[in-house]
């Protein structure tokens, strides 16, 4: 149990970072212990991990109902078209707005419920045009302090590039200071990505010492523009792939 939690829901709600060290990603699972059935949920999967987390869902007592995606992913493939094969009824999840297939596309407002467990949909564009960020809710029996999963679009210390996909510095930074920057200082923010060996920042923290998003607009444009990385390795498999989320209706194995 990691939740900084007031007491009273210290041990309602489960919580785990994973990490898939190919792509440096991070793949989160959450769920409601306290409900009968401990509905859970897994945030950005990836493809080679995917056995790793249902064995830990199955350790954990765990029924998978949501396997879901912050955008369309270049630089490794999504794990939720192969959960969907592994584990039937689970319902894969991505933006309307990335244009890519899943069983259910939300957009800014939406809320995805697992057991009593609320993930809220921020819309934050800017690295793709279909990043959103999910930020659990604000109600008495929700995480305190909430938590968001910002994907690509704030990573600690950083954020996602924004020169394809439809990526823009100018809309990245609207996002991250109108949606993520708006929410409580104590609110917890866990990246998709991180190539630097940090695992969790707070929205304060990052507020302060992120040296991008710290500076002004024109500034954080041509930081973006200067970035230089090098195109990810497996983009051309991995974008393809993930718009139909890595797999979406696959052909059941026949033996
Ligand atoms: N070397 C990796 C790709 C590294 C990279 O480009 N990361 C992306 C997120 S995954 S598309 C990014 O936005 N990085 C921001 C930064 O400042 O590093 C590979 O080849 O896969």
């Amino acid at each position: 149990m990691v939740f900084h939690t007031t007491p009273s829901h210290a041990s309602k709600y489960l919580f785990r970072q994973l990490f898939e060290k190919d792509s440096s990603t991070y793949t989160y699972l959450l769920a409601d212990v306290s409900h009968p059935q401990k509905h859970a949920v897994l945030i950005d999967p990836v493809d080679k991990t995917v056995d790793r987390d249902l064995s830990l869902i199955h350790n954990l007592g765990l029924k998978l109902i949501y396997a879901v995606n912050t955008h369309v992913h270049a630089d490794h493939v999504t794990g939720t078209g192969m959960l969907k094969s592994k584990v039937s009824g689970v319902i894969s999840v991505i933006s309307k707005a990335s244009n890519a297939k899943a069983d259910l596309l939300v957009e800014s407002g939406d809320r995805i419920v697992v057991g009593d467990l609320v993930l809220e949909v921020l819309p934050t564009p800017g690295h793709t045009v279909g990043c959103v960020t999910y930020v659990t809710g604000d109600g008495p029996d929700q995480p305190q302090p909430r938590i968001a999963f910002t994907g690509d679009a704030l990573l600690i210390r950083g954020c996602g590039r924004t020169d394809f996909q439809g990526g823009s510095s100018a809309e990245l930074y609207k996002s991250v200071h109108s949606q993520i920057f708006s929410l409580p200082e104590e609110t917890l923010v866990y990246p998709a990505h991180d190539y630097k060996g940090f695992t969790v920042s707070t929205v304060g923290e990052e507020k302060q010492y992120n040296p991008r998003l710290t500076k002004d607009k024109e500034t954080f444009k041509s930081i973006m523009e200067n970035l230089n990385l090098a195109y990810p390795k497996m983009i051309d498999v991995a974008v393809p792939a993930n718009m139909v989320c890595g797999l979406q209706d696959p052909v059941p194995t026949t033996h």
